[in-house]
């Protein structure tokens, strides 16, 4: 995996964020860490084009996905090839802050818990776009989803600040434009098909997660 994030390049398709989240998840269900990552570069290029009003957000997202990035790339690279591995090598090692951010404020497990907590964001965000209809708000469909998941875990601040951001989305006809998949017909019917793969990706970490007491990390 190259050692920086590029997010300006090659033209967003929905078909592409789909198969890299296809292939997160190996036979016996770990999620590979290069997939996941190369999952939200397609989705932060996706929110790069839809202007620079959603650029704190993006720029987050980045500064995260590059701390994956340098865990993947690092010394110790080989025990972050999959989720499962990361969590077990992390804790194993104490490398995790647990209580407060302390010693490791970079740790995979924390970092990918930030990302994590968004996915399901965009799962909700995604099943309400698959269901909406012509009338459907993106910004309503956005706020909703928003408030349902993530927001849980901001501050007031950034609340506040991702409410404003939600009201400069596009409509739902240049969203399904941008997504470069073809009628709305098809963007629905590629929905139906991505939402499942998220889901299970979800799951999967959050069940990992869970049982390792590590959903609550500062
Ligand atoms: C088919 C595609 C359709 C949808 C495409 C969506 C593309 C979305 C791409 C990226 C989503 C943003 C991911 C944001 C990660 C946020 C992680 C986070 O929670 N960070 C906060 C906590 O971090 P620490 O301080 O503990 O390190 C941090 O405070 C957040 C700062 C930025 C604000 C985050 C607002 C999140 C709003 C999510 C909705 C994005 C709406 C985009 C609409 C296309």
């Amino acid at each position: 995996m190259a050692d920086s994030v590029a997010v300006e390049d090659p033209k967003f398709t929905l078909q592409e964020v789909l198969d890299t989240f296809k292939s997160c998840l190996s036979e016996n269900k770990e999620v590979y860490l290069e997939h996941y990552v190369a999952g939200w570069l397609g989705l932060v290029r996706f929110m790069n084009s839809l202007g620079s009003v959603f650029s704190f957000i993006a720029k987050d997202a980045v500064n995260k996905i590059q701390i994956l990035i340098n865990h993947l790339n690092g010394e110790n690279g080989a025990h972050y090839v999959t989720v499962q591995s990361m969590v077990k090598y992390e804790l194993d090692n104490q490398l995790v802050d647990l209580t407060k951010r302390a010693s490791f404020p970079e740790s995979g497990c924390r970092t990918l818990l930030r990302l994590h907590r968004a996915l399901r964001w965009l799962e909700l965000f995604l099943e309400r776009l698959r269901t909406s209809t012509e009338e459907s708000k993106t910004s309503v469909m956005c706020s909703e989803a928003y408030n349902e998941s993530l927001s849980q875990h901001h501050a007031w601040i950034i609340r506040k600040a991702a409410g404003t951001a939600f009201w400069a989305l596009p409509g739902r006809a240049t969203f399904f434009d941008v997504m470069n998949v073809g009628t709305p017909e098809q963007v629905v019917a590629m929905l139906g098909d991505a939402l499942p793969l998220i889901s299970e990706v979800y799951q999967v970490t959050e069940n990992l997660y869970a049982q390792n007491n590590i959903l609550d990390l500062p």
